[in-house]
């Protein structure tokens, strides 16, 4: 099993991780978080609860930035180190991966410094954390987040909203059921009113990852103890209450030494008659050993769902990476290259929808089957060819003399005055196809995912097809009218030579003669005509889908965006790159992604190298 330095020393590595890329948990479902996921202790108190002084006493040294206000107001993760007795003890940031410190008074300039850095002038708060490692001989392995104090007033030079931002900063880390809360609370103070112990108890009910840790107890009124308390009978936790001694204001001002302080603790229990009993529990020693003991215990618990987490995590975001595509080339050439793969997959689809694959053919053939028919049908040849009607036309072709045998001037001008009424249902049929195909275009669009990401190149191939569409549509209007006006331009001869004989097997000559002017010849004109009509709407029903077929359907499988590639190989490089211009959310959500990736690849890494290693 890998040993317990390995594991703390493993989420060590993988907290640093996070802060490198940017995760800093409180994303809220923007992204994943790893920060969150991890174990942590995270130290928590009151305005002069002693919080700074049990930190560095757990650490042995004077290192932490003191002053009036809210000093600090960052995280501080803080990474005790153990090493081998005799070493010089150092302490080494992670923003400065290069520098050695060994003058711990150094490094509460660069906490300070460090904070301002972030924060500025204005002494607001943030949320990303400083990792401080401490290397020594004398500390035990251990890992603890210290935040700003919880506080009730901003003091001069600091914003009022502070109070609360650091309320929901140290609500962010206390909530999550990961965090071990080391919640300091003053013995000279009621614990009722403690603000460490409210927060957790809050977040906590049940008191199972809370620790309760009591300090100046050397300050307590003569005659009182803290023996309920640490007995867990004022207020129970899991975990056993540790009581401390720290420096006190006048030791610090004195400069007295962190080791002598640690001695001075120690005595204080071993000699209390209160407290004497509990000695070997109590003490800032005894509560650093207590505290990296649990946190191993439970990061060894956690490592199996942590390691599930990672691995989910990993195919989510490289699904999701997949979804957004990579990121856009930055020479012409490749840009040039990607709108054209970029048309081709649109192009593809399109014609899918045209050949069967997808939806959207059957509908033209709709057209030619269902409302070419019935709009041929629902011309009003019954009117033109209407008793009264043929009467008048033919007799105002004859002029001033009726005619003798057959009426031919009238035939011509029945017949060209209904042929004109296929103008209109041969127009109809290009413009519903149109239509069609200029759905098709906006539906495969939309279908084309690779184009998702590119607002611009969408706008303009719409554009582009919509043009070439429009170009078809004027090549369809002149080819289906060209056939309707060939029908006018010539009769079928056939169709009249074999009238008259059919009209003769009905009776004599005579007879004929006889009703040439009857309302029975004019009837027998109208239905010579309609029969007529007849013949050439069938012939039309069958040329007007083969022409817009021809001139629209096929060109727009053919040569749709042709026009568009020449004009994209005209243009210059920043021209093309703004046809590629993706959406910003999107390119900024790549970027996160990609780094979010990374974060959690060098975790896995990280926790694959430790079970190697056992
Ligand atoms: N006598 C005695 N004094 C203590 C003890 N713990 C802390 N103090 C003193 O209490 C004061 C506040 O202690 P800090 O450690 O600065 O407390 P803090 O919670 O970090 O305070 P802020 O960060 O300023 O809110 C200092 O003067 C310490 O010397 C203790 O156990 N005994």
């Amino acid at each position: 099993m890998a040993t317990m330095e390995s594991l703390i020393g493993l989420v060590n590595r993988i907290q640093r991780a996070c802060t490198v890329l940017g995760d800093h948990g409180g994303d809220h479902g923007a992204l994943p978080t790893l920060w969150e996921a991890l174990p942590s202790v995270v130290v928590v108190g009151g305005q002069s609860s002693g919080k700074s002084s049990v930190l560095e006493s757990i650490v042995g040294r004077d290192f932490l930035p003191r002053g009036s206000g809210i000093v600090t107001r960052r995280p501080l993760v803080l990474q005790l180190q153990k090493t081998e007795s005799g070493l010089q003890e150092y302490a080494e940031f992670l923003h400065l991966p290069k520098k050695r410190f060994t003058d711990f008074s150094m490094v509460r300039n660069e906490i300070q410094d460090e904070t301002d850095r972030l924060t500025g002038k204005s002494k607001q708060i943030s949320p990303v954390p400083i990792h401080l490692s401490i290397y020594s001989p004398n500390v035990v392995n251990l890992t603890l987040i210290d935040l700003p104090g919880l506080t009730k007033v901003a003091v001069e030079g600091q914003p009022e909203s502070i109070v609360r931002d650091i309320e929901i900063m140290v609500r962010s880390y206390v909530e999550k059921p990961n965090c071990i809360i080391l919640a300091i609370t003053p013995a000279n103070q009621d614990i009722a009113t403690s603000d460490s112990i409210k927060l957790a108890r809050e977040v906590d009910p049940s008191g199972e990852r809370t620790f309760g840790v009591l300090t100046k107890l050397d300050l307590m009124d003569k005659g009182t103890n803290a023996i309920d308390v640490l007995e867990g009978r004022s207020y129970r936790l899991q975990h056993p209450w540790v009581g401390i001694v720290n420096r006190s204001q006048a030791d610090i001002n004195k400069n007295v030494d962190m080791i002598f302080a640690r001695r001075k603790e120690r005595e204080f229990f071993a000699t209390s008659p209160d407290y004497g009993h509990l000695a070997g529990k109590m003490g800032s020693e005894y509560l650093a050993k207590l505290l990296s003991k649990h946190l191993e215990s439970v990061i060894r618990a956690r490592i199996p769902d942590i390691t599930s987490l990672i691995n989910k995590t990993i195919d989510e975001l490289e699904a999701e990476l997949n979804h957004l595509g990579r990121p856009v080339a930055a020479d012409a050439g490749a840009q040039l290259y990607t709108i054209l793969e970029l048309c081709r997959a649109f192009d593809r689809i399109f014609k899918e929808h045209l050949e069967g694959g997808r939806p959207g053919g059957a509908r033209i053939y709709g057209i030619f089957d269902n409302q070419l028919p019935a709009a041929l049908r629902k011309l009003p040849f019954d009117r033109h060819l209407s008793l009264q009607n043929v009467k008048k036309v033919v007799s105002e072709a004859d002029g001033y003399q009726p005619h003798l045998i057959a009426p031919e001037q009238g035939y011509r001008r029945l017949i060209d005055g209904a042929l004109n009424y296929f103008r209109g249902p041969a127009e109809a049929s290009v413009d519903a196809v149109h239509y069609i195909l200029k759905d098709l275009v906006r539906k495969s669009i939309g279908e084309t995912q690779e184009l998702k990401r590119f607002p611009t190149l969408q706008v303009e191939i719409r554009a582009a097809a919509g043009e070439a569409l429009e170009r078809f549509r004027e090549d369809g209007k002149k080819t289906t009218l060209r056939l309707v006006d060939m029908e006018s331009s010539y009769l079928t001869v056939d169709f009249f030579r074999r009238l008259p004989q059919e009209a003769e097997k009905g009776g004599n000559q005579a007879a004929n003669a006889a009703d040439r002017y009857t309302e029975g010849h004019y009837r027998r004109i109208g239905s010579n005509v309609s029969s007529y009509v007849g013949m050439v709407s069938e012939t039309l029903r069958n040329t007007i889908p083969k022409a817009v077929v021809h001139c629209q359907v096929r060109e727009a499988k053919r040569s749709l965006l042709d026009h568009f590639y020449t004009q994209v190989g005209k243009k210059e490089a920043n021209q093309l790159a703004q046809l590629l211009d993706e959406d910003p959310a999107q390119m900024e959500r790549r970027q996160q992604c990609t780094r979010r990736l990374e974060l959690y690849k060098s975790a896995r890494d990280e926790i694959d190298s430790v079970s190697w290693s056992r």
